[in-house]
């Protein structure tokens, strides 16, 4: 195994979040008393295995995260702020871009999953150091069904071998880059990390993670979210 120099983090915060129906992004609804996004980020400020954060957020919005949101919450792992592109997997990209060439392990995020914990991180970094690419999930707990357009089923795949899946999605910088050059600018829309490094044959590995590692994405969430710091603080 490789010796490891540089862990860096992409947090992606350049999404609309249409589904949540407000007229701003998300990311700045508050969570007892503070922006979802500086909820997320400080998880990977107190970080001991994150040597440093890209931010990656709406083109409109970097003045505004440089001010009320890094100096506001005071990080200092933030090594850039830059603007995302039109789908999660070009924000995605415009992070790899930017990534410093020292780098060995790159740790994709999304800003919208601010419950994410210490130990995934740590988890998903050394499984990632060994296998190369590595993606927190959760067994399925329902029955998933594959649908036509018309919502007729198709099949019901075995149940256990079916994951939901989230971030962090970790990989060795070296196999993520070279999976996303070959997935933009083509038709192909992943709809996360790992299904790059897929499509290039090389095999990703779950790590277990936590169903509290919710993504914020519709109100019904921030309840749940409410709900998760609270029993938190107890
Ligand atoms: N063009 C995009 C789209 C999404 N994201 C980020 O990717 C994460 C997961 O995406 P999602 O929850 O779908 O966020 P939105 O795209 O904002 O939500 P919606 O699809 O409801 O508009 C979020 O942190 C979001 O900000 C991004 O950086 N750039
Ligand atoms: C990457 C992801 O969070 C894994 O569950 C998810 O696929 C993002 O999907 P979205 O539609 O961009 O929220």
């Amino acid at each position: 195994m490789e010796a490891i120099n540089k862990v860096v983090a992409i947090v992606v915060a350049a999404g609309k979040g249409k589904r949540m129906g407000n007229d701003f992004n998300k990311q700045y609804i508050l969570l007892k008393n503070k922006p979802i996004i500086a909820h997320t980020l400080e998880v990977f400020e107190k970080s001991n295995v994150i040597d440093e954060v890209i931010l990656v957020v709406g083109k409109e919005e970097i003045d505004f995260n440089q001010e009320k949101i890094i100096k506001r919450y005071g990080f200092q792992k933030i090594s850039k702020v830059i603007a995302g592109g039109r789908e999660r997997q070009d924000s995605v990209y415009q992070g790899l871009v930017e990534v410093p060439k020292d780098c060995d392990i790159v740790v994709i995020h999304d800003g919208a999953r601010p419950f994410v914990k210490e130990a995934m991180l740590i988890n998903s970094i050394k499984t990632a150091e060994v296998k190369g690419a590595a993606v927190i999930g959760v067994p399925v707990k329902d029955t998933i069904k594959k649908v036509k357009d018309t919502l007729e089923v198709m099949e019901t795949p075995e149940r256990k071998y079916l994951w939901s899946i989230q971030t962090p999605q970790v990989f060795r910088y070296e196999l993520i880059r070279k999976a996303y050059e070959a997935v933009i600018g083509g038709d192909i829309l992943v709809t996360d990390d790992a299904m790059a490094v897929e499509m290039l044959g090389h095999p990703v590995k779950i790590v277990e993670g936590s169903y509290e590692n919710i993504k914020i994405t519709t109100p019904e969430d921030l309840i749940m979210g409410e709900r998760i710091l609270q029993k938190e603080e107890v």
